[in-house]
């Protein structure tokens, strides 16, 4: 199984995800932001957390214009598989591949910590390794994390079962505790935790770790 991790400039949990992936026995290849087509044969298209372009103008906004990002919207138009964790999502609503936006948090403060999530369906490859309604751990680091949308898309998004993961806590003022969500046919995913930092006992907390096995177990089988 191929995956392409995406790298803009200011990307820094890049790497991160990418041990994850190849820990998972995916094998990797780094994609620079100026490239503008994806490697040959890519199963899945990693978008990761970090500052892109400095966050100017606003998180993830110039990263959907880069020349790359073409190709992501490409990949994901033809059906392919996609996931964007924390800056990663912000580019993913900002492309308009995923719906509603990211938001400053509602206490106006960077968060960094870990916070409890609900697992909302296990109907995805990204959550799959989970069971429903489990209750996990995942960091959060961002100052951009308050996800919204219309109530419209908000209804469509529960109607539908495309919200991944609701915060227990919702530390940073999120429509209906929204931590995560998938696409219409379930194969991109935007989450803002972390499960690549909750990903081996190193970090102190593996609960990311099925996130990552989840999407192996599902794309080699696909
Ligand atoms: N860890 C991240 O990806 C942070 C995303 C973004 N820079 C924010 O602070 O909201």
């Amino acid at each position: 199984m191929k995956a392409a991790v995406l790298q803009f400039p200011g990307s820094n949990c890049d790497r991160d995800m990418a041990v994850a992936l190849r820990t998972s026995g995916v094998d990797v290849t780094m994609v620079w932001h100026k490239e503008t087509a994806l490697p040959d044969g890519i199963d899945v298209v990693g978008v990761p957390g970090g500052f892109s372009y400095g966050d100017y103008l606003r998180c993830g906004a110039i990263a959907a214009t880069s020349p790359i990002s073409g190709a992501l919207k490409a990949h994901v138009a033809r059906g392919g598989y996609a996931f964007g964790i924390c800056n990663g999502f912000q580019v993913l609503t900002e492309s308009h591949i995923l719906p509603g936006a990211l938001l400053r948090n509602a206490g106006l403060k960077y968060i960094c910590r870990t916070t409890p999530l609900a697992v909302e369906t296990t109907d995805s490859p990204y959550t799959r390794g989970y069971s429903q309604g489990q209750h996990i751990a995942i960091p959060i680091a961002h100052h951009d994390g308050n996800y919204t949308a219309d109530v419209d898309t908000l209804d469509r998004l529960e109607g539908e079962g495309l919200v991944a993961f609701r915060y227990l806590d919702n530390p940073n003022g999120s429509a209906r505790n929204i931590a995560g969500i998938l696409s219409e046919n379930r194969r991109v995913l935007g989450m803002m935790p972390h499960p690549e930092r909750a990903f081996e006992a190193a970090h102190g907390n593996e609960d990311g770790r099925h996130f990552f096995s989840g999407l192996v177990d599902a794309l080699v089988s696909a």
